[in-house]
């Protein structure tokens, strides 16, 4: 049976950054499924039709991890048969020998509630204002709001909300470097078995 781990959290908490590096560590595959609803966003055209066509080299855009392209992904992510036409792939993936991390927002609640370790991850709306504009080369107001405004979105959807599962372990990243995040990351995969 495949090891699963699920990562949730509000945008730019360190999700990703987690995810890869547990990826890393344990010789497993990593699923950023933003990148799906990011492609679907920017298709454009009708996101239903865009979401049941998706095809890898969609991808592969390199305008997928800009602030626009995350506004459009939450505005489709909100719709129910655009998340519905993405269910499978997930959870296929998540099934990949010997193990798979997914990060997203719905992971431990949805496409994942068996996960053998679940993580939500959270910062100050501040420091991850920063952290993403330093990323972006943007200005850091302009992406507190943005981040505010898609992170309100996200929680307030009726389908797949974004919230903790039950059983997820909290994480606060605000006051760790990215080393101390991924070590206590690691730790908690270990004792889960990983
Ligand atoms: N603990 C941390 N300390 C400092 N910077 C971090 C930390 N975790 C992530 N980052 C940086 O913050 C930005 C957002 O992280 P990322 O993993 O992409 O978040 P998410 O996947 O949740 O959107 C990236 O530039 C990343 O390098
Ligand atoms: N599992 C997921 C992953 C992303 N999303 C949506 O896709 C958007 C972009 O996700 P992302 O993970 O790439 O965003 P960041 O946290 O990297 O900024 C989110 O704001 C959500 O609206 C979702 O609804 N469910």
């Amino acid at each position: 049976m495949p090891f699963t781990i699920a990562i949730d959290g509000p945008a730019a908490s360190g999700k990703g950054t987690i995810a890869r590096a547990l990826a890393d560590r344990f010789g497993f595959g990593h699923l950023d499924t933003g990148l799906l609803y990011r492609a679907v966003g920017a298709l454009g055209g009708d996101p239903i039709v865009a979401a049941r066509g998706l095809s890898a080299g969609d991808l592969q855009r390199d305008d997928l991890r800009t602030a626009a392209a995350g506004q459009a992904a939450s505005r489709v992510a909100a719709i129910p048969e655009v998340r519905a036409a993405l269910v499978d792939f997930q959870r296929r993936y998540a099934r990949t020998e010997p193990g798979a991390v997914l990060d997203g927002r719905d992971i431990g609640t949805v496409i994942c509630p068996d996960a053998e370790l679940k993580l939500y991850i959270t910062a100050s709306d501040e420091i991850r204002a920063r952290r993403r504009a330093l990323e972006l080369g943007a200005d850091e107001s302009v992406i507190l709001g943005e981040l505010r405004e898609r992170d309100a979105r996200d929680a307030a959807r009726d389908v797949a909300p974004m919230r903790p599962a039950d059983d997820a372990v909290l994480i606060d990243t605000s006051a760790l470097s990215i080393d101390e995040a991924v070590e206590l990351a690691v730790g908690l995969a270990q004792k889960a078995g990983a």
